[in-house]
C-alpha cells in the first residue's frame, strides 16, 4: 500500500465530492436554471458527474445534455443558478462517511488542514459553517479567490501558501482538476473512489486511491 513518503505538515482538501457530497443542492439549482430558460430537468446522476469544473460549466453541461448551448450567455445565466444555490445551499448536503473522524486524526497529529474548491468562496465558507466543519480549516479558497482556479497548479499552491508553505504537503479530491493541479504543484495527490468523477479512476495517475476519508490517516507516515 502507498504510504507518503515524507512526513506531512498540511494537507488541501477539495470540497465538492470529496468532503461534501453537495450533488443534491447543485441538482437542484441545475434543474431551476433549466427549467427557467424551458428546458427539461435532469436526473441527479447525471449532474453528479457535472460538477468540479464551477458553476458555470455545471450550467453549459446541463444545457449541453439537453438541447445544447447554442444561443445561450452562460455568464447571464449564472446568477440565476447561484442566488438559488445560495438560498438552498444547505438542504441535502452532507459530510461523506469518515470526514469528521478523519479530521479528528489529523488534528491530533499537528496536520493543517484548508480547502481549494472551484465552488465560489462566499458560498464554499456557509456550506463549510453549516456542515459544522469551518473552524477545522486554516484556509478556504475558492475559483474565485485568485484569477486562476484548478487545475491550475498556483490555486493549490497559493492556497499552500495561506497555509505557510508548500512543504509536506498532500492534496485531496475526486477529478482531474485536483490530481492535475497536485501534479503539476508537484504534490502527491490522493484520490477518493466515491467522488464525481465519470472517467475512470486509474486514468487520473493520483500516488493513492482511497474509498474513505477514514482511510487517509492510515497513508501518511506516522
Ligand atoms: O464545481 C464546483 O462548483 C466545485 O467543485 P470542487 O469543490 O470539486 O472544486
Ligand atoms: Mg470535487
Amino acid at each position: 500500500m502507498f504510504v507518503v513518503p515524507f512526513d506531512v505538515e498540511r494537507i488541501v482538501f477539495d470540497l465538492d465530492g470529496t468532503l461534501v457530497d453537495s450533488a443534491p443542492d447543485l441538482h437542484r439549482a441545475t434543474n431551476h436554471v433549466l427549467t427557467s430558460v424551458g428546458r427539461t430537468e435532469i436526473p441527479l446522476e447525471a449532474v453528479r458527474h457535472m460538477v468540479g469544473e464551477g458553476a458555470k460549466r455545471l450550467i453549459e453541461k446541463g444545457l449541453a445534455h439537453t438541447g445544447g448551448i447554442n444561443g445561450f450567455d452562460l455568464d447571464a445565466l449564472l446568477p440565476t443558478f447561484l442566488d438559488f444555490y445560495k438560498d438552498n445551499l444547505c438542504v441535502e448536503s452532507r459530510l461523506y462517511d469518515g470526514a469528521l473522524e478523519m479530521l479528528d486524526a489529523l488534528e491530533a497529529r499537528g496536520i493543517k488542514s484548508a480547502v481549494c474548491t472551484n465552488k465560489p468562496v462566499h458560498l464554499a465558507e456557509p456550506l463549510l459553517e453549516a456542515l459544522g466543519i469551518r473552524q477545522r480549516f486554516v484556509a478556504v479558497t475558492g475559483g474565485d479567490s485568485f484569477p486562476f482556479r484548478k487545475p491550475d497548479p498556483r490555486h493549490l499552491t497559493e492556497t499552500l501558501a495561506l497555509m505557510g508553505g508548500i512543504g509536506g504537503a498532500v492534496m485531496v479530491g475526486d477529478t482531474i482538476s485536483d490530481t492535475a493541479a497536485a501534479k503539476a504543484a508537484g504534490v502527491p495527490s490522493i484520490l477518493v473512489s466515491y467522488g464525481y468523477l465519470s472517467g475512470s479512476l486509474a486514468d487520473l495517475d493520483a500516488d493513492a486511491i482511497v474509498d474513505s476519508l477514514a482511510d487517509i490517516p492510515g497513508i501518511l507516515r506516522a
